[in-house]
């Protein structure tokens, strides 16, 4: 047995450069991010989650005719197939959202044939736009199910926003919440190498299909360090109650060591941009409901974290994409747990054009499998040459 034990570790291969990309690019010290040359603040302002995808997908935004013709293309594909709707019937109440929309991933590549065309890019960007159309479909369903409703079905006349929350609510939005919801999908469409695009890529590596790489994204995706935690800032603001006990929950987490959702990046040193644009959206959300508690405490908890890991930690924290979407979701009456679902329904765009330019880029050399290496830290039963002998001496 080894004297001493080497401690376990990982870097979580920060500031390493792992491959190329034309699709997106994070400016950690100035805040910028740029989807294939546009801003993302523009895009935000001028374009339509719709347009977002075209550009993602076919590196270029689209003309009127291209973009008429993608709209068609995903209205005609929006419907599930009537087995995953009995499925979900058979589901417990209580399962996680994103837990059934990665099962649904998996259910959805039951019903295309374009899994078994291995190697084709046209199949790829098929299954693709299928599942950029079907998987806001699905969590709609899953919503209506759970709470004792019927799915709706999806109207063909309605944009994807509009749609959507269409089907969650059974009533078509008004033109203010359909174009805030909209932005809210063009904001999350796409950031690099972020953990569930790169577990995409890395699956896609394998020369497995999209869904099974889009599946592989939706759990990594899940995780409270990642989209799963504009759930927990909720969690959070509601545990927080008022704009009174934001010190002492401040001073809690820093004296525990604990984690203030929805603060801090692994690449963004300032204020992430989208943050910049989400914070006055959900400043208006509120005020249109006629409930600013949770946008008032968002901003006064950014705020005074800001100043005490200054004071305590001698460090700038700053806030990501997750801390005003939570508040704004919940203003526009989405429930908790299906926020990160629709941080989803929006990175999905994302995640295939990675998928795409991961398995069909033209690139020398040729992307490779993933495959790095790790260190072995374990103890070796006896000399490490005879292991199976020290097995047979059991
Ligand atoms: C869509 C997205 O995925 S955006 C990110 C969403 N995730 C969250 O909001 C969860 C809360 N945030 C975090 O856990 C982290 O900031 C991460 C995982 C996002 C990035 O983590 P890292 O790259 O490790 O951040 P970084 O290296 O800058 O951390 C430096 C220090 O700040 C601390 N820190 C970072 N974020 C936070 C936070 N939200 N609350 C408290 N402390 C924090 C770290 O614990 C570390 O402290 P230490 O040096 O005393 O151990
Ligand atoms: O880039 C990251 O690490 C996380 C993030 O902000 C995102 O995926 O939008």
């Amino acid at each position: 047995m080894a004297e001493e034990c080497k401690p376990i570790l990982n870097t979580g291969l920060r500031g390493v450069t792992i491959a190329s990309t034309r699709i997106s690019d994070v400016n950690g010290k100035e805040g910028k991010l740029v989807y294939r040359g546009y801003l993302v603040k523009d895009l935000a302002e001028g374009a339509s989650f719709e347009e977002v995808i075209y550009l993602l997908l076919y590196e270029k935004m689209p003309n009127r005719e291209e973009l008429a013709s993608l709209k068609a293309d995903l209205a005609a594909v929006r419907a599930l197939p009537g087995e995953i709707i009995s499925a979900l019937r058979t589901r417990p109440q209580d399962a996680l959202p994103m837990d059934i929309l990665q099962a649904g991933v998996a259910m959805l590549a039951h019903h295309d044939p374009d899994v078994h065309e291995e190697g084709s890019r046209d199949a790829a960007l098929r299954m693709g736009i299928r599942m950029i159309a079907k998987l806001p479909t699905l969590l709609a369903a899953w919503e209506r199910i759970r709470t004792g409703k019927s799915p709706v079905e999806p109207s063909p006349d309605l944009g994807h926003a509009a749609n959507f929350l269409h089907m969650m609510n059974g009533e078509v939005p008004d033109e203010e919440l359909t174009r805030f919801f909209d932005t809210c999908l063009v904001l999350h469409a796409e950031h690099s190498f972020n953990a569930s695009t790169f577990a995409a890529r890395e699956i896609a590596s394998t020369r497995a299909h999209m869904y099974a790489a889009v599946a592989g994204a939706v759990g990594s995706l899940s995780g409270a360090l990642h989209g799963g935690a504009n759930t927990r800032v909720m969690n959070m603001l509601m545990k927080i109650g008022s704009v009174d006990a934001i010190d002492d929950y401040i001073r809690n987490e820093i004296e525990t060591g604990g984690k203030i959702m929805g603060l801090g990046h692994a690449v963004y040193k300032v204020d992430d941009p989208r943050a910049l644009i989400l914070a006055p959206m959900s400043e208006k959300m509120g005020k249109r409901v006629g409930e600013t508690r949770w946008y008032d405490i968002s901003e006064a908890l950014e705020k005074k974290a800001k100043a005490a890991f200054r004071k305590h930690k001698d460090m700038d924290i700053f806030v990501n994409v997750d801390f005003y979407s939570a508040s704004l979701y919940h203003s526009m009456g989405i429930p908790r747990d299906q926020f990160t679902p629709i941080f989803a329904i929006s990175r999905i765009a994302g995640w295939v054009a990675h998928v795409l330019e991961e398995q069909f880029a033209e690139a020398a050399p040729k992307p490779m499998l993933y495959r790095p290496e790790s260190e072995y830290v374990g103890d070796y039963c006896g000399p490490e040459e005879c292991i199976l002998e020290s097995i047979d001496k059991r």
